[in-house]
């Protein structure tokens, strides 16, 4: 399998504060890989220097062989990259509809691009709300949205910042079930959550960091059979 994200040597500063420190993470094409750690240990900002988004001052970042720690976030995006923001960031004055094809495009080529009745198969709740403005719908309901979204972008890699935070856990099973489902259909994901319990059955590769700094890689057997890694590093 070869290589879709491989992040080396990355170092990100936010001003004189230095944050991240020789992050790497390696993710092959088909894989469910997942960011984790404690709070403010620099899970969004590995992300954000993956996307462009915060300028890593040192490292490599491939992705689909290319170079992409010079480029824009622009750039970055259109070359199959598509993000699920903490905060999901919904258009608020936009309805579902209309936010689910404000972006679409078909980054990655396919043959079957997603279609709205694609995005409504997956979320039947987002088909009944499908008139409604972003600011009518429920947490759970804009988290099914902004996936919705990135995936009308038919990315190589789909990332999802805290993936199930402030959700109720019948909604966070959805989404779980949603990433199951997306994993079986060869879809490159990277997730950032805390329910290790449920990612280590969705995914299939690990990495933790502490303060800014990988501590632990394995795949999901290794992590599950070792209780002491979640206490230690993710507090759980
Ligand atoms: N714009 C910023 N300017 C300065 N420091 C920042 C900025 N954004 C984040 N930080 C700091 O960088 C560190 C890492 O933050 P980051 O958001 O990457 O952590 P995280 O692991 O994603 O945590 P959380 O789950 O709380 O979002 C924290 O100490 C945070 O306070």
């Amino acid at each position: 399998m070869s290589a879709l994200l491989d992040v080396a040597g990355v170092h990100t500063s936010y001003g004189s504060s230095k944050i991240l420190a020789d992050v790497g993470l390696t993710i092959a094409e088909g894989q469910v890989a997942t960011l984790l750690g404690r709070n403010g240990m620099g899970k969004t900002t590995t992300i954000r220097s993956v996307l462009g988004l915060t300028q890593a001052q040192s490292g490599s970042i491939r992705f689909r062989g290319h170079a992409i720690e010079r480029l824009s976030a622009d750039k970055i995006a259109r070359m199959g990259m598509a993000v699920v923001p903490e905060g999901r960031r919904i258009f608020a004055n936009l309805s579902v509809e209309e936010n689910l094809v404000a972006f679409s495009a078909n980054r990655n080529s396919t043959r079957e691009p997603w279609t709205l009745d694609g995005i409504y198969d997956l979320f039947p709740r987002l088909k009944q709300r499908r008139r409604n403005m972003g600011n009518q719908l429920s947490g759970g309901e804009q988290q099914m949205l902004a996936i919705g979204r990135a995936l009308m972008t038919n990315p190589y890699l789909l990332i999802l910042d805290e993936a199930t935070e402030g959700l109720a856990p019948l909604i966070r099973e959805e989404i779980w079930a949603c990433l199951s489902k997306l994993r079986a259909q060869g879809q490159t994901i990277l997730v950032v959550d805390k329910y290790v319990d449920r990612l280590v059955t969705i995914a299939d590769c690990h990495t933790i960091i502490e303060r800014g700094k990988v501590v632990w890689k394995g795949p999901s057997q290794a992590l599950a059979d070792d209780r002491m890694l979640w206490e230690r590093y993710i507090g759980v």
